[in-house]
């Protein structure tokens, strides 16, 4: 039997601020809040190993950027839809390669983005019948059960710059979305723990991104969007000072930049921080949100 195999690419997020709503049901959980979705993504490919049998299933690859590595999420959400050895892939294993130039723990929503990707790779590869919706909400689930975001899936399944409304996955939350489409220049100077910063105290933090939101939702503009980020980092006291110093750079060239929740990095719109002389990262707003592509091999 030939091998089973598809691969979707989901983009990255960046959050530019957020309020938590943390809910006993994962569906319900999520965060309200406005971010970026990029170009510059993650590609999941989706595969029966290579050979079959129990030998095979014995080894189920898993690979970021070509080397052994595994997201916790991606694992779940590949259990919820059943696709595990011995279950619909039948005798043979499931290879699952994790391929983004986008740091991982940088605010570039990795994990949400590798958890979505694998679910819809997943459910082409192995004809599991879902729904959009219901792929959605499985990653959704996936990642909120990790505690490694609340509002990543729902925005990259999205695509565009989406303000959300509501916590939770489709059916509970609610998206909508500032019409814009922008060139996004950042620069990364390291991680800031996800699960260390949602599993702290996030009251001043979400009364922060309440406030962000409301003032965004009275001027749904791209400006709007960066002045609300730049407020709720310094209120919700998550500024780093490296990004505190490139967001003052590229103030004073006339640009737009504030910090990717939860990452220690800097975003910008335009050409904001090349005019400040940095040598930032360059991609754009995503247009079409999370999607199969063509799998490179097949053509
Ligand atoms: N090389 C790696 N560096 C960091 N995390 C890794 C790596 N390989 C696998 N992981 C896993 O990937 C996940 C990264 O989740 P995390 O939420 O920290 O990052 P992110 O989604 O890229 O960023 P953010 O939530 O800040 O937007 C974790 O579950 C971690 O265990
Ligand atoms: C919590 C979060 C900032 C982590 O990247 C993101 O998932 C969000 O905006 O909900």
């Amino acid at each position: 039997m030939s091998r089973q195999r598809a691969t979707a690419f989901v983009p990255g997020h960046v959050t530019a601020f957020f309020s938590a709503h943390p809910d006993d049901r994962p569906v319900a959980a999520g965060s309200r809040g406005a971010g970026l979705t990029l170009t510059d993504g993650v590609t999941v490919r989706v595969s029966t190993t290579d050979g079959s049998g129990a030998a095979a299933a014995a080894v189920e690859p898993r690979t970021i950027r070509g080397e052994p590595g595994t997201i916790g999420a991606v694992e779940d959400a590949l259990g919820a839809l059943g696709v595990t050895a011995g279950e619909r892939v039948g005798a043979d294993g499931v290879a699952v390669a994790v391929e983004t130039d986008l740091p991982i723990g940088a605010g570039f929503g990795v994990s949400g983005a590798a958890t979505l990707g694998a679910a819809i790779a997943a459910n082409a590869a192995f004809d599991c019948g879902r729904s959009e919706n219901e792929l959605i909400r499985i990653a959704h689930e996936a990642e909120v059960g990790r505690g490694t975001g609340l509002g990543d899936v729902v925005a990259q399944a999205r695509g565009g710059v989406p303000i959300r409304l509501e916590p939770g996955a489709p059916g509970v939350g609610e998206l909508d979305g500032i019409p814009a489409d922008s060139r996004v220049e950042y620069v990364t100077y390291g991680e800031l723990s996800t699960e260390a910063v949602l599993g702290g105290d996030t009251t001043a933090l979400s009364a922060a991104g309440e406030r962000a939101l409301g003032r965004l939702c009275e001027d749904p503009r791209l400006p709007t969007l960066m002045a609300q980020a730049r407020e709720f980092a310094a209120d919700a006291d998550l500024l780093v000072p490296e990004v505190a110093t490139a967001i003052e750079a590229v103030d004073d060239a006339g640009g737009d930049a504030a910090m990717a929740m939860l990452g220690r990095t800097v975003f910008a719109i335009g050409t904001g921080l090349s005019d400040a002389g940095y040598d930032p990262s360059i991609c754009r707003t995503d247009t079409a949100g999370a999607r199969l592509v063509r799998d490179a091999e097949c053509e």
